[in-house]
């Protein structure tokens, strides 16, 4: 008589595997007590799930979503005793619509998506609209609180960018994702919402970038048939034009939040940083936006006016295989903040000697044109008027419009207007207003564990 345990194997580089033991009885009754005891200590976990809401893009990345849940996470969702609902995606925003109007989220535990970054974005938007609409909040205020989503999400990495699974597992793998799932871990993670005049645009969990990140993300969408290859091509291409953008950045600045600089890594959103800021978060007073004015009280506002090359705002580190330690490796997960980086107008050089940064160990801050703060809200006004419908109404820069804004605000102010990229889509406003919520949504992660940041220091 005998019986199998399964259990979590961590083996190199993060990635957890599925191990087993065999245990062997004398006799039936031995070996039933044992699966009793056993099911009844896994029964007080309270943390796990038992039943999940799955939607799987079958375009993502390689297309290979689908087969990607049924060969390696469904076997391991059944071994776990996990119902799963799976919902294949039949076209852009389906699992966005499905989760706002009509997913009975009652039922579920959590939900998980398989796919990228974007597929992630849809959930997060579903789920984040769904909870507000639920609760009667008006999203199109940017001084409105959010109520914070009851269900955790779970990513398994399907698409050509996984960037949050890997900031937030340490990997990309679907079998590591699938297993944190199964043990019910839970990561708190702060979202940015934006707001164009008081009307909502969309939220952000990692990058909201203006200028040279805006401007690749726009190419790229341009060479979607190239796959994966079309982000380097796009990036070369962007940093070859060179291209800078006028205007004023405004911001509330983080007390008592640490600095971007300080090399305070946060490996998860419960780390000690995020754990004091989750208690001190309760109802903590906004100190509204105010507009450029400062003469009115709204003193705690920094304002920067200049030329920049790229403004960053990121909300966690954004580590990814090319960047291991990410745009702001001090970034926090879940400290109601973002870090704000601005890059001035500088030569080509400089600005690829900070680019390059992003791949190695020096510090990508250490450059006199670039600074940056640890910030609650900000702000961005163009110099240049704001060309809301240039990217939105699917005109293209070489169309008449377009052609002859860039044209003008080239002569004027020697520079054209960008465009700003919230995680990987392109915002059809330049001027915004964007607020940190902290702790809004949990994933089914725990962030990078311990062992690993002893080999990324090393
Ligand atoms: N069935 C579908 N058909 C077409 N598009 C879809 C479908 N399901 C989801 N999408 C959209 O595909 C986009 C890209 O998906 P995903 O992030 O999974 O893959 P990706 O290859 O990493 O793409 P990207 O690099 O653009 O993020 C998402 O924005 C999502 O809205």
């Amino acid at each position: 008589f005998f019986f199998a345990v399964f259990y979590v194997r961590r083996t190199r580089r993060r990635l957890w595997h599925c191990g087993d033991v065999t245990f062997h009885c004398t006799s039936q009754g031995l070996c039933e007590q044992w699966i009793h005891v056993i099911n009844e200590q896994l029964s007080l976990f309270t943390n796990r799930p038992k039943s999940l809401l799955v939607y799987i893009n079958p375009y993502g990345g390689r297309r290979r979503g689908e087969h990607v849940y049924q060969q390696k996470v469904a076997p391991l969702l059944r071994r776990a005793c996990i119902s799963a609902d799976v919902i294949v995606t039949k076209r852009a925003n389906h699992a966005r619509d499905h989760l706002t109007a009509e997913a009975d989220l009652d039922k579920y535990d959590g939900v998980v998506c398989v796919g990228g970054d974007g597929m992630f974005s849809e959930i997060l938007h579903g789920l984040i609209i769904r909870t507000q609409t639920d609760h009667g909040v008006d999203r199109d205020r940017a001084d409105s609180e959010l109520v914070p989503c009851s269900l955790r999400v779970g990513i398994i990495p399907a698409g050509s960018t996984d960037c949050i699974c890997f900031t937030t597992v340490g990997t990309s793998d679907a079998v590591t994702s699938a297993l944190h799932i199964i043990v019910g871990n839970s990561q708190p993670m702060d979202v940015c919402s934006v707001h164009h005049d008081n009307s909502f645009l969309r939220y952000s969990v990692s990058l909201l970038g203006y200028g040279f990140y805006g401007d690749v993300l726009g190419d790229s969408e341009k060479k979607r048939w190239l796959g994966p290859a079309r982000y380097d091509l796009a990036g070369v291409k962007t940093f070859l034009n060179h291209k800078h953008y006028e205007g004023t950045i405004s911001f509330l600045p983080a007390e008592n939040k640490g600095t971007p600089r300080d090399k305070l890594r946060c490996r998860s959103g419960s780390c000690r940083h995020c754990l004091h800021s989750s208690q001190e978060m309760k109802p903590h007073k906004k100190k509204k936006f105010r507009g450029l004015d400062t003469s009115d009280g709204s003193h705690n506002w920094s304002v920067i006016h200049g030329k920049f090359i790229a403004i960053n705002a990121a909300s966690m580190s954004c580590a990814c295989p090319r960047s291991p330690k990410g745009l702001s490796p001090s970034a926090h997960l879940a400290d109601g903040t973002t870090d704000l980086i601005l890059v001035r107008k500088c030569s080509h050089l400089d600005f690829f000697r900070h680019l390059l940064r992003h791949t190695n160990k020096n510090d990508q801050f250490d450059h006199s044109f670039v600074e940056v703060h640890r910030v609650r809200e900000f702000h961005f006004q163009p110099r240049v008027r704001d060309l809301a419908s240039a990217g939105d109404s699917g005109e293209d820069e070489t169309s008449c419009f377009a052609a002859t804004c860039t044209r003008r605000a080239t002569r004027h102010h020697g520079t054209s207007h960008g465009r700003w990229t919230c995680d990987g889509e392109i915002l059809p406003h330049t001027a915004i207003h964007v607020s940190v919520h902290g702790q809004l949504i949990r994933l089914f992660a725990r962030g990078i564990e311990e062992e690993e940041e002893q080999q990324l220091g090393s």
